[in-house]
């Protein structure tokens, strides 16, 4: 399940953040740059406001990339017993020895190396880090500007980055201003986390107090247990990402139909020769039938967000050449029918470069009687994702 990380100042932050329903508290000074180390005595007096109710971690600051200051820096704050330590990676040439000088400190306590994802990330080093003991990475943005992680890298980029970290034994956490919506585009990934301040903050103002009705609204996008008497099967992180609410849907709601148009990328796509090696651009329009789950849609939970088509369809294209309009467009309908929500869905896949208009396929797809049915009356279907999570990854033709 994923968990979500709050980052405070302190323990009267530290209070609030637990009655929102906080799974980790995160010790930072937002006033002190992307990783901004709170002072020691303030680690100590949190650790006893919160006395053993959520984990705590603390961020070690915007340090040098220096092994004997990043070393002293975590010893020291290891030392109030915090139950994480997180340590920023700058780009250095220094990263890697900063990585080793700590990896006897990892033995004791688990550290979480820090990525920036507007820094041109070296990956490489995930591997480092789990060489070298580190219990886990996560991915921030070191310039707080409003910039949001996905406006950095890609999703198909972000599940690589999840995928690499647990290919490596590493727990992954996903933050950089995240706002409520990139929460559904980032739960299918199954981080372990995901890292939140200002999305806590009145006005979204990080530097600002945490206001507990929005540590409540966040908290509440983040399923953080699957409801009483529930199906194990269906993976309701999956179900809420996309806006599920668990329960038997009203089938009198109907449907309302949700829609990319003119989603122009370009692709590697084509059967013939000189179509390879290159890519064209190609026109995406998807309408989907979609079972409302309310009267009333308040905020995400409630909405099936288009976000989920468009990252699906930028997965599938980063995925390589497709020889086929069809099975591209098969494809997208079969990302989009996985959520139990959808009723049908119509695709267009139109190349723009090769006749005097556009060129390409429309298909139609619905949901299998029995399922719709399942869908309409209980609301509950398996959920086993071919593009994210269980199930076996979707591959490109
Ligand atoms: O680790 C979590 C970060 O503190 C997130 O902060 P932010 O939401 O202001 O980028």
């Amino acid at each position: 399940m994923t968990k979500m990380l709050a980052s405070v100042n302190g323990g009267d932050e530290a209070e609030i953040a637990l009655a929102g329903g906080a799974d980790i508290v995160d010790l930072k000074d937002p006033a002190a740059g992307a990783l901004g180390a709170v002072a020691i005595d303030v680690i100590r007096q949190t650790m006893g406001t919160v006395a053993g109710r959520k984990p705590v971690s603390a961020v070690a600051g915007d340090l040098p990339m220096e092994p004997d200051t990043i070393r002293a820096k975590v010893e020291e704050i290891a030392a109030t017993g915090v139950d994480y330590v997180k340590i920023g990676f700058f780009p250095s040439a220094d990263a890697v020895a900063c990585a080793e000088a700590l990896a006897s400190l990892a033995a004791r306590t688990r550290l979480i190396g820090v990525l920036f994802a507007d820094l041109q990330p070296d990956l490489g080093l995930l591997a480092v880090l789990a060489r070298h003991g580190f219990h886990g990475a996560m991915l921030d943005t070191a310039k707080k500007d409003g910039r949001r992680l996905l406006d950095h890298l890609p999703p198909d980029q972000l599940h690589g980055f999840v995928d690499e970290c647990r290919e490596l034994g590493l727990k992954v956490g996903l933050a950089g201003s995240l706002e409520a919506p990139d929460i559904p585009r980032l739960l299918p990934m199954l981080p372990d986390f995901l890292g939140f301040r200002g999305a806590l903050c009145d006005q979204s103002q990080r530097e600002g107090a945490i206001e507990l009705e929005a540590v409540r609204q966040i908290r509440e996008l983040i399923p953080d247990e699957r409801p009483a008497g529930t199906a194990s099967s269906v993976d309701y992180r999956l179900l809420a990402a996309r806006g599920y609410s668990p329960g038997a849907v009203d089938p009198s709601l109907g449907t309302d139909k949700i829609f990319v148009r003119d989603f122009v990328l370009p692709v590697q796509i084509g059967a013939y020769s000189f179509e390879h090696g290159h890519t064209q651009k190609v026109r995406f329009d998807v309408v989907a039938d979609v079972l409302r789950v309310t009267h009333a849609p308040e905020d995400m939970r409630h909405v099936f967000s288009y976000d989920i088509i468009m990252d699906g369809i930028r997965t599938i294209v980063a995925r390589g050449h497709v020889q086929l309009s069809e099975a591209l467009a098969e494809q997208v309908a079969a990302l989009v029918l996985e959520d139990p929500r959808v009723m049908q869905v119509r695709v267009r896949v139109e190349k723009l470069e090769l006749g005097p208009g556009g060129v390409g396929v429309e298909i139609e797809r619905k949901r299998a009687s029995e399922q719709a049915h399942s869908a309409r009356h209980h609301g509950i279907a398996p959920a086993d994702s071919l593009f994210y999570g269980g199930g076996q990854k979707g591959s490109s033709s």
